[in-house]
């Protein structure tokens, strides 16, 4: 028999030789989640290269799926023919879909004959051809999927179904949350339950086995396979957990195991497990191995198992480790790529948002965020670090409440907090890379990349846990002004596009803090509503709809009213101020010096203490946005300004000059500084690790992290000071500017009076 290696997800191949062809595919709509089309197959093979084409089962328009199969992935000539893959579904229905239930119950009547029809030729798949009901699998697994709304096949499944009940070896790729567990999942249930009741005697030896890099993964691949196949026994073993409970399922018998590479070995060498019946092999993200460390220990297992099997390699990239597997361990793959080298690599139906933060504004910036996107739905904030993950969610606790999710937290309580979550019972994870990875938690509407991730297909992943399942999802990478280049490249990378935003304006947290609260109005129980109607009454006759309004606010978490904020920095007790000067008064060239200069004649506490500075865009109006801390603020709107100077606060700010003018070094910060900062951000301060480990036996395993020179990806410590930077460019322009004494010899503004740089107003030759 051939052999399965697993499915995982996406991204692009780094194997320059991969060929695409591409095609017209229809893929889950968010309308439709449970019924994407497919497709059938026009096959052209050029170069050894499969190809296929997917026609269209209905007028939606086309989205793009390329077929990827890299030679040196593939074993054989013959594992290019990758249109194998989208043969009709009728293509095998004498053979490969008997259905079971014919064998052992009399029944599989469902399937068949407009299949037979179609075998050979193109497939205009329908959602009646996709529909699992139709299938000819067995009847049990068809009802237990149904109960958990899946009646349709995804384009994964779709792909992987036929050339797996064939017995094919396969490498297998497509977007997050596309179904990817279901792809390699159903072919295994049906050949498993196809064998019959006979097998299924005690201490039988398990005849499919799961290698997944983490535990999380691995638990919730158990329970996909458990709640589709309640009539097989699936035993889920990992670190970090005691062996007895483990082995005593083993010794039971059990059909299916899932497990994580280390404890695997561990089974395998206290002679708890035994391999030498497993007839499916599923390597689920196998380039995942590799990152934390797992390579050898998979190979010692491989080496265990017996040579007559099929295998089923689910891989995101195609690192030579896992091209040396494909070759060493698999039969002739097949292999299926729905991501492609240049489309996008994330799922449809994530909106992706960029926002530039600094180090200090952060924390302020993410409760905000987290208020105005989710709108009250569950969010994961993705950290680089432990202690971030901790300190992050701790500091968030005071708002919304939240749980932190790491490899240094106990094997129980990850589990936990991830039901946790599941269930609701708190709405914020906040979470080190430990879950970017396959994690499958129904309805997340916002991943915020509190941290930029270290590679893009981490940011894929990430952004994955939303989005699943044809839904829609929001994600929001948080960039300090130094990274915007590495975001530029991760567009490039993983051929997406942000959109740039702003900090949410105070009044669009107050407003959406509000409706939250109306939302958990409604879901007060009308019994209890009952109970406070009497004081409710009270309220309203004495104070009107202020009684309510002040039940918004507290349950808002506003009872006191909301500090000022800075619009630039989004920093608390800041405020953000806005100077234009009319026409008539313009004094030729507007820079930040004239800013400064101007602040410095008015009220030269201003102009100490200024923050940021800002350029109007408006080529019409000579103008500037600001910084002030809120008390300087008030005392300087309370004085005379110069006859067509005007100063007041603004709440949103108006459009600017992109990043200030490249050479304003007002507060003497010229670009050299900075570029001598980047420079300081080198490969060898990029030490620190992630922060999570995949198995608990194998802790801290990790290796393979990698980071790109080119584009300046990441290590976790490449934080350090990059964010500082940024704040001590502000704050020694307050402290190196304007400093001690006001000595005019140390004025870095421009003059009001004459534009000049160099003296105050005040000391203008030309007064
Ligand atoms: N045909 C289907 N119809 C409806 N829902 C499905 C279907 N197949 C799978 N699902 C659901 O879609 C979700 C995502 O599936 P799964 O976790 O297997 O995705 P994945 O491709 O492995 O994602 P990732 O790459 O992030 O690991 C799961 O909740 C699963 O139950």
């Amino acid at each position: 028999m051939a052999s399965i290696i697993g499915v995982s997800s996406l991204y692009p191949s780094p194997s320059p030789d991969l060929s695409r062809r591409v095609f017209p595919f229809p893929s889950p709509s968010p309308s439709t989640p449970e019924k994407p089309h497919f497709c059938g197959l026009r096959a052209s093979t050029t170069k050894g290269f499969g190809a296929c084409f997917c026609a269209l089962g209905r007028s939606r328009p086309a989205k793009q799926l390329s077929l990827l199969i890299p030679p040196s992935a593939v074993a054989s000539p013959n594992s290019v023919l990758s249109e194998e893959a989208f043969r009709g579904l009728g293509g095998f229905s004498s053979s490969s879909l008997v259905g079971d239930e014919e064998e052992e119950e009399g029944g599989g009547e469902e399937y068949g004959s407009e299949a037979d029809e179609s075998e050979g030729e193109s497939y205009d798949g329908s959602d009646e051809e996709l529909a699992i009901a139709n299938l000819g699998l067995p009847r049990q697994l068809v009802a237990s999927l149904e109960k958990r709304g899946i009646t349709h096949l995804f384009p994964i499944q779709r792909a992987v179904l036929v050339p797996a009940l064939e017995g094919r070896d396969l490498i297998a790729r497509a977007k997050t949350g596309t179904g990817k567990t279901l792809a390699f999942g159903i072919p295994i249930i049906k050949g498993l339950t196809q064998e019959g009741q006979q097998t299924r005697r005690l201490g039988r030896l398990p005849r499919a086995l799961v290698l997944a890099p983490t535990r999380e993964l691995a638990k919730q691949v158990e329970k996909e396979i458990k709640e589709s196949a309640p009539n097989l026994s699936t035993v889920c073993v990992y670190g970090g957990v005691s062996y007895n409970v483990q082995q005593g399922a083993l010794s039971r018998g059990v059909d299916v195991v899932v497990g994580t590479p280390g404890r695997l070995i561990d089974l395998i060498n206290s002679n708890s497990l035994h391999l030498e019946e497993v007839k499916y092999l599923v390597l689920d993200e196998a380039d995942q191995m590799l990152a934390v460390g797992f390579e050898e220990d998979v190979e010692v297992i491989l080496q265990k198992l017996p040579s007559e099997r099929q295998n089923m390699l689910f891989s995101a990239t195609m690192p030579g480790w896992v091209k040396k597997l494909a070759r060493r361990y698999l039969n002739d793959p097949l292999t299926i790529d729905l991501v492609g080298d240049h489309d996008e690599k994330l799922a449809e139906g994530i909106k992706l948002y960029a926002i530039p933060t600094t180090a200090t504004s952060k924390r302020t910036i993410l409760s905000d965020l987290i208020t105005v996107y989710a709108k009250g739905g569950k969010t994961i904030v993705f950290t680089q670090t432990k202690r971030d993950a901790d300190e992050v969610s701790m500091a968030l606790t005071n708002i919304i409440a939240s749980e932190a999710l790491h490899g240094d937290i106990s094997q129980h309580q990850r589990e936990r907090t991830l039901n946790g979550f599941r269930q609701g019972k708190f709405t914020v994870l906040v979470a080190t890379d430990v879950a970017a990875r396959g994690l499958d938690i129904p309805n997340v509407d916002l991943i915020i990349h509190y941290e930029l991730p270290n590679d893009p297909e981490t940011f894929v992943h990430r952004s994955g846990r939303t989005g699943r399942a044809g839904k829609e999802g929001t994600a929001i990478l948080m960039f300090t002004s130094s990274q915007r280049r590495t975001v530029k490249s991760l567009e490039r990378d993983v051929g997406c596009h942000f959109e740039f935003i702003s900090p949410p304006s105070m009044q669009e947290v107050l407003e959406s803090s509000a409706e939250q609260v109306v939302a958990t109005l409604q879901g007060v129980h009308p019994e209890s509503i009952q109970y406070f109607l009497p004081t409710a009454e009270r309220l309203t006759q004495e104070l009107g709809t202020n009684a309510l309004a002040a039940a918004l606010a507290h349950l808002s978490g506003f009872s006191q009213p909301p500090s000022s904020r800075s619009l630039i920095s989004h920093e608390q007790g800041w405020v953000t101020l806005q100077l234009v000067r009319e026409p008539g008064y313009s004094r030729g060239f507007f820079s930040a010096r004239s800013v400064t200069g101007f602040l410095s004649d008015v009220y030269s506490a201003a102009a100490d203490e200024v923050g940021k500075i800002y350029l109007l865009a408006d080529e019409q109006v000579q103008g500037a946005v600001f910084d002030l801390p809120e008390e300087i603020a008030k005392e300087l709107l309370n004085k005379q300004f110069p006859p067509g100077n005007t100063i007041s606060k603004v709440t949103k700010l108006p459009p600017l000059q992109d990043d200030g003018p490249p050479t304003d070094n007002y507060g003497r910060f010229p670009n050299k500084d900075r570029g001598s900062r980047d420079r300081g951000f080198s490969r060898s301060s990029r030490s620190r690790g992630g922060g999570w480990h995949s198995d608990g036996d194998d802790a801290f395993r990790r290796g393979g992290q990698r980071f790109r020179t080119d584009n300046n990806w990441t290590k976790p410590s490449s934080r350090r000071s990059d964010d500082d930077w940024l704040i001590s460019h502000r704050r020694s322009s307050r402290s190196s500017s304007f400093g001690s004494g006001r000595d005019s010899r140390g004025f870095g503004g421009a003059c009001f009076n004459c534009g000049r740089s160099g003296h105050r107003a005040s000391e203008c030759p030309n007064k």
